[in-house]
This record gives structure tokens, C-alpha cells and sequence, in this order.
């Protein structure tokens, strides 16, 4: 670790795709300003790929490519390691590897955090290094550092989040040109936000591993990916769209971390993915096209926004970049910054004692009794109904109920009631309702 003069600060850069490739143009470009906000030379000494000849949107000096990562953290002079390969192995590999060697590291890597965050804080306290991560989550939106950090001092109660890109620019194609939904993949896949793969996107695999991330930040424990309730959005239709319109609400897929009440009244942590309803007047739902954003609720700040670009090279280089920095002066001044802080152990609540509401539409015939039946089914699993609306369609008619907030297990029994009747023809749309004051 360098601490003395203005000896320079060697990075060690794995992965050059797309965040790599910008974070190598930026350490190029920038480094007049960021030898001045570190206070010595930041320099790189080698970037890992795994193609020597590959194309790439950065000209990166011969000597510096090397094709062993591990060759490169390993190899003794290293201050931070940069890495954005991405997914499990060998990027945990090369992080441990990394911290084991007295380098810092910054990464980007949401999957492996989400998977594994512990083992990475555990090792780097044992070697006395940082962790960071800002481009983990919401890309260039500062959402980490003020929840580690600006917020330390207050109780976070909820976090609500659209923290995929891909899946906001679907549904807000879906919404605002009513496009159908493979109509809008495909157009979110030739702009390029979309994985070539999408299904981490559609299926909320990408939102989940954030959720996990904010909750355990938020909430000062341990939350993994495998503890949130996925649901991601390749099942909404433009009817469930255009029932959202009808009653003011527009549909986003939300990532949402929140302190619920156990049924022996201690806090737990509620962490889900799930396309929800939020009203329009909710600062969420102006969040449009790949758009992030970040709504934070907290007891004596009250509600807080972070908005900006989820995704991209330069936008997450940039909180890349912002990482470095803090790491770099950490560095020179022989300190760390904030690590690990998961003291409150807080349980994960099971997504059946969850509270929210649901938005039930459903086709039934036209006839006296059917408005009663179906507030029965309600009534039965102890569900109180806020509002009910009938649209007339000859002998058909359309029922949509919207619930007051009960348990998930309450809700989805009833749906399931629902489904079992002779007088509903069909379920035609179930979706949650957040964002509300109840
Ligand atoms: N692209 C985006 O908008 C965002 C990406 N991230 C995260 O940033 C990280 C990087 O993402 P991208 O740049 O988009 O991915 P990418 O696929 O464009 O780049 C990864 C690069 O790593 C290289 N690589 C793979 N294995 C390697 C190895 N063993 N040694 C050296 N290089 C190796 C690949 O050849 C590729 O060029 C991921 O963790 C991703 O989740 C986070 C926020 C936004
Ligand atoms: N595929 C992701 C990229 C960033 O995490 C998205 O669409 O938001
Ligand atoms: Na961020």
C-alpha cells in the first residue's frame, strides 16, 4: 500500500467489455483531475481479458493486456483491483485472491455480491482492505454510499426501487405506446439494453440480486439473492396495463426492502421483486424508459429520490471511478472505509406474512348474487375490500376489486378461491398495489 510521496497508485483492471472498456477510457482521459483528487498518480498497471486480439471500444497499450487475471492481482504491487468480468467464477476467485494480496477492490459484480456478499466482507476485514460497490446498484445513481454512509445516522424503514432498465423501458413502451410485451423486448434489445439473454432482466434475476444488496444495506444484515421473492414481468399483459390506467396507477417492476412486523411483533425484513401498480402521482412513475430511480423511506429524513441512468459503459465507469477514488485516498492516508454492517440480524420475513394489497380483475356473468360470491371469497380469508368497480359488457361483466392491505398467503387464497367458482369465468388480472398510503 502506498502511503508515502506522490508514488503512484496502481490499478489492476479485469474485464475490458463494456463497463471495463470505459473505465480504462475515463483512467486515461481523467487523469490530470483524479491525480489531484487522490493526491498521486493513479495508474494502470494491467487489464485482464480474455482475448488479446478482441475487438474493443478502447485502445489499451500492448504491455498493459495480460490474459492471466490472476497472474495480475496476485503479482504483488497491485493497490485496487477494478473488477467488472461479472458473474460468479472466477471473479470471486480473483477478488479473493486480490484482497489476500493487499489490494483494495471496487467491482461492479451485483451477482456475485448478492450471492456471496459475507465471504468477500469477511475477507476483505481480515486483510484490513476495501470492499466497494456503488456500480452494483443503479449504475451511476450514488445509492450505496448514502445508505452506508448519509444515512447511517437514521432508521431506513423502506426502500422502493426500479433498478433494471430493460424491464422500466418495456413497461413504459407498454404503457405510453401500448406496445405489446415481446414488441417492446425487441425494441429494448436493438437499443442495446437488453441482454442477449434477457432473461435476467425479464425474469428479475438483475432487480433480485439489487434487492438483496439495498436490504442488507438497509437494514444492516445479511440478505441474499436467494432470499427475495422474484416475480418478473414476462406475464404482463397490456390488459393488466390498461387496468393500471384505469384506475390511476401505471405498472413497474419494483424492488422493494422493507421493515414488516412478525406475527410475534418483532421486525423483519420483507424483500421482493415483483411487477406492482403504483399510482401516477408516486414519484416512482414518472420514472420512464430505461430510467432508474430509488425512493427511500426513513424515519427522520422521511422520503428521498435517487434518480439517474441504471445502466451503460460510462455511467456505471462513472460510479466506478467515484469508487476508486474514495478507495485511492483511503489508501493514501492509511485508513479503510465503511465495511460490512449486518449487526441487527434482522430475519427475512417468508413472503406469505408480507402485507400489501392486491388489484383483482375478473370476468363473471352479468347476474344477480355474483357481486355478493365473489366479496364472500374476500370476506372468507379475511380480506377487506377498499373499492370494487363493474364494467358491463351484455351478459359478461368485468369485476375489478381492489383490496385493502392483508398477508400475501390471505391474498393469494383468495385469488385462488376465486379461480374455483362457477360464477368467475376467468381471473383476468392479479397484480400488487404499493406505493399507497393506507
Ligand atoms: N453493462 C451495464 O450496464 C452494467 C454492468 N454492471 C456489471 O458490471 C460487470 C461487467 O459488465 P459488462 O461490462 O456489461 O459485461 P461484459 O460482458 O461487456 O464485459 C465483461 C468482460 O470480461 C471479460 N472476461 C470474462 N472472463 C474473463 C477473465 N477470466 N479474465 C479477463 N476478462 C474476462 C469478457 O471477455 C468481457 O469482455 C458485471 O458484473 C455487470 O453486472 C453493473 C451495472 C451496469
Ligand atoms: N441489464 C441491466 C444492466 C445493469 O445492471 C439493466 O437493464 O438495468
Ligand atoms: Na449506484
Amino acid at each position: 500500500m502506498n502511503t508515502e510521496g506522490d508514488k503512484p497508485l496502481k490499478v489492476a483492471v479485469l474485464g475490458c467489455g463494456v463497463v471495463g472498456s470505459q473505465v480504462v477510457r475515463l483512467l486515461g482521459e481523467q487523469s490530470g483531475d483524479l491525480a489531484a483528487r487522490v493526491g498521486a498518480p493513479v495508474e494502470i498497471a494491467g487489464v485482464a481479458v480474455r482475448r488479446l486480439d478482441a475487438p474493443r471500444d478502447v485502445d489499451v497499450p500492448a504491455g498493459l493486456l495480460t490474459t492471466d487475471a490472476l497472474g495480475l492481482v496476485t503479482r504483488g504491487d497491485i493497490d485496487v483491483v477494478v473488477e467488472v468480468i461479472g458473474g460468479i467464477e472466477p471473479a470471486r476467485s480473483l477478488i479473493l485472491a486480490a484482497l489476500e494480496n493487499g489490494a483494495s477492490v471496487v467491482t461492479a459484480n451485483k451477482a456475485l455480491l448478492a450471492e456471496d456478499g459475507p465471504t468477500l466482507y469477511e475477507a476483505a476485514e481480515k486483510a484490513g482492505r476495501d470492499l466497494y460497490y456503488e456500480a452494483a446498484v443503479a449504475g451511476a445513481i450514488p445509492i450505496v454510499r448514502p445508505l452506508r454512509e448519509s444515512l447511517a445516522g437514521d432508521k431506513v424503514t423502506r426502500v422502493l426501487g426500479i433498478v433494471n432498465g430493460t424491464t422500466n423501458f418495456i413497461l413504459d413502451k407498454m404503457d405510453t405506446q401500448g406496445s405489446g410485451f415481446e414488441e417492446a423486448l425487441e425494441e429494448a434489445q436493438a437499443l442495446g439494453y437488453a441482454e442477449a439473454d434477457p432473461t435476467a432482466d425479464v425474469e428479475g434475476f438483475d432487480a433480485a440480486a439489487k434487492a438483496a444488496i439495498l436490504a442488507s444495506l438497509a437494514f444492516h444484515s445479511r440478505v441474499t439473492a436467494a432470499d427475495v421473492h422474484r416475480e418478473g414481468i414476462s406475464d404482463v399483459t397490456s390488459g393488466d396495463v390498461r387496468s393500471a390506467t384505469d384506475m390511476g396507477c401505471v405498472v413497474k417492476l419494483l424492488a422493494i426492502a422493507e421493515l414488516n412486523a412478525t406475527e410475534s411483533g418483532e421486525e423483519a425484513v420483507s424483500v421482493r421483486v415483483h411487477p406492482a401498480m403504483i399510482p401516477r402521482s408516486h414519484p416512482l412513475a414518472s420514472v420512464r424508459e430505461a430510467y432508474n430511480a430509488v425512493f427511500v423511506e426513513s424515519e427522520a429524513a422521511g422520503q428521498l429520490m435517487f434518480y439517474g441512468p441504471g445502466a451503460g459503459g460510462a455511467p456505471t465507469a462513472s460510479a466506478v471511478l467515484g469508487d476508486l477514488v474514495s478507495v485511492a485516498r483511503n489508501h493514501r492516508q492509511g485508513t479503510r472505509g465503511v465495511g460490512e454492517s449486518a449487526y441487527a440480524d434482522r430475519a427475512v420475513l417468508p413472503m406469505g406474512e408480507t402485507r400489501t394489497r392486491y388489484h383483482v380483475a375478473i370476468d363473471v356473468d352479468d347476474r344477480a348474487g355474483v357481486l355478493a360470491a365473489v366479496a364472500t371469497a374476500f370476506a372468507t380469508h379475511d380480506v377487506s375490500i377498499q373499492t370494487v368497480r363493474q364494467e358491463g359488457r351484455g351478459d359478461d361483466a368485468q369485476l375489478v376489486v381492489v383490496s385493502h392491505e392483508a398477508t400475501d398467503a390471505q391474498l393469494s387464497a383468495t385469488v385462488e378461491e376465486l379461480r374455483g367458482m362457477d360464477t368467475v369465468r376467468e381471473v383476468t388480472s392479479v397484480m400488487r398495489v404499493e406505493g399507497t398510503d393506507e
